[in-house]
């Protein structure tokens, strides 16, 4: 619940009142006759519309039949940048920026649950997820499972329960809607995933972390729906460093120094990681057999020692390594790290299996020029002799300049290209393919098979022993997008762990 009078002071403290609408008068104040209203209900959807809701005209896709469809459901208010023409008898908010209002009424309607939660939030090109997760098996146990959950992948809001996001960091109305209802649940502490679009679109504006960590940056989710340069993707990332209490960088991430810059503007409390990287704060030396040891000239937060993850890769240990010292920032004992830190398991990210007659396969979400290129010299490395064959596509409608990207890193390590499809959306998948192959080196052999699960047996059934399979991109989603559908697909690691257990 929430005054009409308590919504205008917050609007009014961030500069975002314009004016209300009332019985077609304008005004600055609160319309006399209905300041000691209250708002129940908050919504952007006109078709969830309760009577008394507040609706909020929101949106590239935004249609005035929307707002009359709202208030002929019963919406008595709604905010909007624009007075609309409409026969409303309720109150119109007008307002200069709809999705920060959006974020300001919704932290206040429900009550600021942020205040109630510890918040680690990650950030980064590549490893959010990842790193999140080895968040949440931590916390699971330092909190006994008192450890809300928002990743691309899932949410989780009574420390247990796990449904599939929308988005990877919700809309503020959706965002303290379910901060709310986690700390209702019981929950003490909550891992997000701060995309750069978040910051673009106003979905955390106002939200301060308790923990902020920047993972890496590298040129990603540029075009017409998302940034228009690196600069403006790089800006709305780095915005994480100036809302976070605590700020962990990594120190082998390009633009270390702006980034430590930044982060020392706003607070003291600034830690770096690297991999056997004397300079940072904690460092990382990789071992044999997955594990890592962790060391630091000063360890205030108590955690030197070696661990054991299950995901391959030092680039894992990295990610490990911040979530080592995010949460024990939150409170984790050295114990519950260890202990979280080997039972972590991430679907779609560097699953290993091996084809009857001896073949490595490798499936991984790597699906921008960062992840597949740390993914294919990680492979390399640990398959020096034989071909490599990769399994890959590229997405419709956004990221185009993954496409030039992968022909790039597949000329420096692939032996093999099958160009395969990977939602691609309203494009067509052979266009797709072309602009990766207009970028692909002459020595690299090439073999467009659309169809994901036929390109995946003829790589199982064409690899040798000695080989190595990687199928990049979807990792575990178990969908196709095309025309805005989401077609189900039976998954990369099921196509293959049926492939082997047939006889490959
Ligand atoms: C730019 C942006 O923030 N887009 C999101 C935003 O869209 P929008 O505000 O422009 O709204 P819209 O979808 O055009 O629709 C307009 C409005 O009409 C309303 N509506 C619609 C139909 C109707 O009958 N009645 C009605 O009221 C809708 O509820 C909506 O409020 O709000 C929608 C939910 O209301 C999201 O689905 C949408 O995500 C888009 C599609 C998306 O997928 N964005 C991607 C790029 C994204 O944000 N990705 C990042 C991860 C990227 C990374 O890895 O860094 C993420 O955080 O997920
Ligand atoms: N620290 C890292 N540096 C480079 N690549 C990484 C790193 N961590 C993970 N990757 C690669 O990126 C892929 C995606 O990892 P993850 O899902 O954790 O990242 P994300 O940041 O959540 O990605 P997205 O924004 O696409 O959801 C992994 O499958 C792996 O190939």
């Amino acid at each position: 619940m929430l005054s009409l009078e308590t919504l205008t002071q917050r609007l009014i403290e961030h500069d975002l009142l314009k004016e209300f609408i009332y019985q077609n008068q304008w005004s600055y104040q609160t319309p006399k006759a209905v300041d000691t209203l209250t708002i129940g209900h908050l919504t952007y959807d006109s078709r969830t519309i309760q009577e008394g809701s507040l609706f909020f005209c929101k949106g590239i896709g935004f249609k005035q039949s929307y707002l009359e469809q709202a208030i002929s459901a019963g919406a008595f208010f709604y905010v909007a940048e624009t007075v609309y023409e409409v026969e409303h008898h309720g109150v119109g908010i007008i307002v200069t920026d709809i999705k920060k209002a959006m974020a300001v009424i919704s932290m206040a309607f429900y009550g600021y649950p942020q205040n109630e939660l510890k918040i680690i939030a990650y950030t980064g090109t590549k490893g959010k997820t990842t790193a999140a997760y080895f968040c949440k098996y931590i916390m699971e146990i330092a909190t006994k499972e008192k450890t809300a959950l928002f990743s691309t992948m899932e949410t989780i809001l009574d420390g247990k329960t796990a449904t599939k996001s929308l988005l990877t960091t919700p809309e503020s109305l959706d965002l303290y809607r379910m901060m709310r209802e986690a700390v209702t649940n019981g929950m003490s502490h909550l891992i997000m995933e701060v995309s750069s679009q978040a910051y673009k679109t106003n979905r955390v504006y106002g939200l301060s972390f308790d923990v902020g960590v920047f993972l890496n940056i590298s040129p990603d989710h540029i075009g017409a729906i998302e940034h228009p340069d690196f600069d403006d993707y790089f800006y709305c990332k780095r915005q994480l460093l100036h809302h976070s209490k605590q700020v962990i960088l990594n120190r082998d991430s390009d633009y270390f120094e702006m980034l430590a810059e930044f982060s020392r503007a706003n607070t003291s409390e600034v830690l770096t990681y690297g991999q056997d990287c004397p300079e940072a704060d904690y460092r990382f030396h990789s071992l044999a057999g997955g594990e890592f040891e962790v060391t630091s000239h000063q360890d205030v937060l108590k955690v030197t020692g070696t661990y054991g993850i299950n995901l391959l890769g030092d680039f894992n240990q990295g990610n490990a390594l911040s979530a080592i010292m995010a949460t024990s920032l939150v409170g984790a004992d050295q114990q519950a790290i260890h202990t979280g830190l080997s039972k972590a398991r991430v679907a779609g990210r560097m699953e290993k299996m091996v084809t009857g007659k001896g073949t490595s396969v490798y499936v991984d979400y790597a699906h921008n020029y960062l992840s597949l290129q740390t993914l294919l010299s990680f492979v390399r490395l640990e398959h020096p002799a034989g071909q490599l064959y990769v399994v890959i596509g590229s997405t419709g409608g956004k990221g185009v300049s993954r496409r030039a990207d992968f022909g790039r890193v597949l000329s420096d390590f692939a032996d093999v290209a099958i160009l395969t499809t990977d939602d691609p959306g309203n494009e067509a998948p052979e266009m797709i393919i072309a602009d990766i192959t207009a970028a692909l080196v002459e020595r690299v052999e090439r073999r467009i098979i659309l169809d994901r699960k036929a390109a995946i047996t003829f790589a199982l059934e064409t690899a040798k022993a000695e080989d190595v399979v990687v199928l990049a991109g979807k990792g575990n989603d178990l969908y196709q997008i095309v025309e805005g559908q989401r077609i189900p697909y039976e998954g990369d690691l099921k196509i293959t762990e049926t492939l082997i257990g047939s006889g490959y």
